[in-house]
């Protein structure tokens, strides 16, 4: 079994790497940069959600995996308040695709405020926390949660529903449902 997730990202690689040995010890991971085709910071559920689909279709293109993931990093607006969201959907070869969103959690209101000027939230958090490519690690989830939760564990919640949600459908296929 081939599985492909559509980013360079180590804790999005991370991710995938954990839940797929557990769930498929047996398949081949392979990663590679893919275009998003939404922009570099999304600013709503849709076109994060939207980023995370074209991933996983571009990725399926390109390496013709059994499974092949994409996931995306936005912001949304609520209530005046920034909440960075977080989405993945899986392509499968017979071209279904499959999305999910994870968890969102509030930015602080200075950092949404340089977001709102254009600025992209990656290069922010490494101003911000003085640490290079802090997206590649714990990322943004584990600053303001205090370390709790990274980003790789948020990713690894998505894998797991999608994992999941591909499990049922290949089980279901005959119901009704
Ligand atoms: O290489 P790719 O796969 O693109 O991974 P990325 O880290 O750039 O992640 P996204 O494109 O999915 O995220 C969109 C933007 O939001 C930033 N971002 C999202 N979540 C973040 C986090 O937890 N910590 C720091 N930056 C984050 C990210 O760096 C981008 O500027
Ligand atoms: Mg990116």
């Amino acid at each position: 079994m081939k599985i492909a997730v559509g980013t360079e990202n180590k804790a999005k690689v991370g991710a995938v790497q954990a839940i797929v040995s557990k769930y498929f010890p047996d398949a081949q991971l392979e990663n590679l940069e893919v275009a998003s085709d939404v922009s570099v910071q999304p600013f709503s559920n849709e076109e994060t959600r939207q980023g995370a689909v074209n991933r996983a279709r571009n990725t399926l293109l390109k390496t013709n995996a059994d499974l092949a993931f994409g996931l995306e990093g936005g912001v949304d607006e609520i209530g005046g308040v920034m909440y960075c969201c977080n989405w993945g959907a899986v392509a499968m070869k017979d071209g279904t695709v499959i999305s999910s969103s994870g968890a969102q959690f509030a930015l602080p209101e200075v950092i949404a405020q340089e977001l709102r000027m254009g600025k992209e939230l990656g290069p922010v958090m490494d101003v911000y926390t003085d640490i290079e490519n802090i997206r590649h690690h714990q990322g943004a989830i584990g600053i303001f949660t205090n370390d709790l939760i990274d980003r790789k564990q948020m990713f690894e919640h998505i894998v797991t529903i999608l994992i999941g949600q591909v499990l049922f459908k290949l089980n279901n296929q005959q119901s009704s449902l």
